[in-house]
C-alpha cells in the first residue's frame, strides 16, 4: 500500500516549503507506515540556516502584508478550504498510511480539520476593534486587533491535519505569517495542505513548512526575535522544555499539552449511552487522543451491568489496516508506545488491577495492540496515573458524587472531563466542580471549531478554535486621539 494509489500523487511532497518554493536536501529522516512498517517516503532534515532561510521569508511576508490585503487573505483561506474538501479522499487516505487510522476516521479528521479554515475565515471578518466611551472631552479611545507577527507551529502526529490547520487558520486569519513543524512521523499530510495552500493563491513566505531535528527546530524558534509567537501541541515533557527555552525572549506560547481525563458513570445514567460515549471518546484514533477518557469511574450500583453492556459492543470491534473496509481500531504508533502500555498493564496487575477483555481480532502486525479492559483498578496505579494513548480501559468504581468529584479532580492534568447522569442538577454540580477546560456532559466526542479547545494545568494554556483561538495571534493596540481643546 502506497502513496501511488492517490487520485493526485504529487501531493505527496518529499520536500520542505520555504518562500514559495519546495525544497529538498541530502540529508532526509525516513517515514514509515506505522501498519505494516513499509517504508512510505523521506522529508529533509533541513540546518539551521535552512531553517533561517524560511523564518526570514516569514518575516519578509510579514512586513509586506497590510490590513487592506485582509480581502486576497480571506478569499485565499477559503480557496483552501475548498481545495481540502474537494481533495479529501486523498488526505484521508495520506493520513491512513502515515498515522494508521482507518479510512472513515481520516476522512472525519479532514472535516473537523477544514472546518477550521472555513471558521476563522468566516469570523475574522466580524473581528473588529472598539471605541470606548471617553470618560474625558478631549480624548477619544479605541482598540485595533493587530496581527503578532511570525507564528512557528509544532504539532503531533495523532492528528496530523486537524493540528496543523486548527492554529494556521487562526494565524492567517489573524494576518500573521507562518513557520510549521510537524511530526516528523506524520509530514506528509501537512506538506499535502501546504501544497494546496500553495495552489489556493498564498504568497509566497506567508506559510513555510520546515522538518529536521525536532529539538534543535525549536530551540531556534524559541531563541529567534522574529517569532513573536510559538504554538505547539505535543506532550507535557517538551510543552515544558519549550516554555523553559523561550522565557528569555519573553516569546508569546501557547501550549496544548497532554491529558489525563475522567470518565464518570452515575447510577441514573443512561447506561447504554454511556457505553457508546465511552467506546466514542476512548477508542477514537484507537485511544491516541489528547481527550481520550482515560479514568473510567463508574458508580458500584450499576459497575456489573456496565461492565456487561461495555464488554458486548467491543466483542464486535475489530483492529486491522486503516485502508481496509470495516475496520474500527488501526495500529498504534510505534513500537515505543506499544512497550509503555505493556509495562504499565503488567505493573498495574502487579497491584491487583484483572484483565477482564483483551481483543482476539486484531492484525499480527507490529504496532497492533488488543482493546484490554482492566477491572479493580485504583487511581495508584501506572494505568491510572499515566496518560495511556492507547485502546486500555482501566475500569474503577466509586460510592457517591463527592468522591467520584474529588477523585476525578486528583490529577495534574486539566484537559478534558466527561460524565453521564440523566439528572439535571447533577450534571449542573459536575460542569461547575470538575476542573477541567473542556466538560462533556452526556456526550463522548466535544470538539469543534466554534468552541475553545485548550487545557489548564499539566495540559498547558491558550485556546484554540473559536473567537479565543484568534486572539491567540492577535495583541491589541490602544489608541488614544486627542481632540485638541
Ligand atoms: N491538548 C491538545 O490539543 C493536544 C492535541 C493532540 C495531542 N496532544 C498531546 O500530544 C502528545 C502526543 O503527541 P506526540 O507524541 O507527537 O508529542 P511530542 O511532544 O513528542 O511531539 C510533538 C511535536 O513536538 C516535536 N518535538 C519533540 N521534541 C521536541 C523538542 N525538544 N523541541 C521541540 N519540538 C519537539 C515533535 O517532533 C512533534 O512535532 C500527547 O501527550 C497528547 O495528549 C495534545
Ligand atoms: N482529538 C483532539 C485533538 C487531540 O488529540 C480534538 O478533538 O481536536
Amino acid at each position: 500500500m502506497n502513496f501511488a494509489q492517490l487520485k493526485q500523487p504529487d501531493l505527496i511532497k518529499q520536500a520542505c516549503y520555504v518562500n514559495g518554493q519546495w525544497l529538498t536536501t541530502e540529508s532526509r529522516l525516513d517515514v514509515f507506515n506505522p501498519a505494516n512498517g513499509e517504508q512510505l517516503g523521506h522529508i529533509p532534515c533541513l540546518n539551521p540556516p535552512q531553517v533561517e532561510q524560511a523564518i526570514h521569508s516569514a518575516q519578509q511576508a510579514f512586513n509586506n502584508n497590510q490590513e487592506s490585503d485582509w480581502p486576497q487573505r480571506c478569499q485565499q483561506l477559503l480557496r483552501w478550504h475548498q481545495l481540502i474538501m474537494e481533495h479529501k479522499s486523498d488526505l484521508a487516505f495520506i493520513i491512513c498510511l502515515e498515522q494508521g487510522k482507518p479510512l472513515n476516521e481520516a476522512l472525519a479528521e479532514i472535516e473537523y480539520a477544514a472546518s477550521f479554515v472555513r471558521w476563522f475565515a468566516d469570523f475574522r471578518q466580524f473581528d473588529h476593534g472598539e471605541t470606548l466611551a471617553s470618560p474625558l472631552p478631549n480624548k477619544q479611545f479605541q482598540t485595533q486587533h493587530a496581527p503578532l507577527g511570525v507564528v512557528a507551529m509544532i504539532t503531533p502526529w495523532n492528528f496530523p491535519a486537524a493540528m496543523v490547520l486548527r492554529k494556521a487558520a487562526a494565524a492567517l486569519a489573524a494576518g500573521c505569517t507562518l513557520v510549521i513543524k510537524a511530526s516528523e512521523l506524520t509530514p506528509f499530510t501537512a506538506n499535502a495542505l501546504v501544497e494546496l495552500a500553495h495552489q489556493a493563491g498564498f504568497p509566497a513566505g506567508v506559510i513555510n513548512i520546515v522538518s529536521g531535528d525536532a529539538a534543535q527546530i525549536g530551540l531556534q524558534f524559541c531563541q529567534h526575535g522574529a517569532i513573536k509567537k510559538l504554538s505547539f501541541t505535543g506532550s507535557t515533557r517538551v510543552g515544558k522544555i519549550l516554555m523553559t527555552q523561550s522565557a528569555p525572549q519573553l516569546q508569546r506560547l501557547s501550549l496544548e499539552l497532554g491529558g489525563n481525563a475522567p470518565f464518570i458513570v452515575f447510577e441514573d445514567a443512561d447506561l447504554d449511552a454511556a457505553v457508546a460515549g465511552l467506546i466514542a471518546s476512548k477508542l477514537r484514533n484507537n485511544g491516541q487522543t489528547c481527550v481520550a477518557s482515560n479514568r473510567i469511574y463508574i458508580a458500584k450500583a450499576v459497575a456489573s451491568a456496565f461492565n456487561e453492556k461495555l464488554l458486548a459492543r467491543l466483542s464486535a470491534l475489530s483492529s486491522g489496516y486503516g485502508w481496509q473496509a470495516g475496520v474500527d481500531c488501526g495500529p498504534l504508533i510505534n513500537q515505543h508506545a506499544k512497550t509503555k502500555l505493556q509495562q504499565w498493564i503488567k505493573e498495574s496487575e502487579a497491584l491487583g488491577a484483572e484483565r477482564v477483555f483483551e481483543q482476539v481480532n486484531i492484525a499480527s502486525a507490529a504496532n497492533f495492540f488488543p482493546i484490554t479492559v482492566l477491572n479493580k483498578v485504583t487511581d495508584e496505579m501506572p494505568v491510572a496515573q499515566h496518560e495511556l494513548f492507547g485502546p486500555v480501559i482501566a475500569l474503577q468504581t466509586f460510592t457517591d458524587e463527592t468522591e467520584a468529584i474529588q477523585r476525578a479532580n486528583q490529577t495534574g492534568a486539566g484537559l478534558a472531563a466527561y460524565c453521564y447522569s440523566l439528572n439535571i442538577h447533577r450534571c449542573q454540580r459536575l460542569s461547575q466542580q470538575l476542573q477541567y477546560a473542556m466538560i462533556g456532559i452526556n456526550e463522548g466526542i466535544i470538539s469543534a471549531a466554534v468552541s475553545p479547545f485548550g487545557g489548564i494545568n499539566e495540559s498547558g494554556f491558550g485556546r484554540e478554535g473559536s473567537h479565543l483561538g484568534l486572539a491567540e495571534y492577535q495583541y491589541v493596540k490602544s489608541i488614544c486621539y486627542g481632540l485638541g481643546n
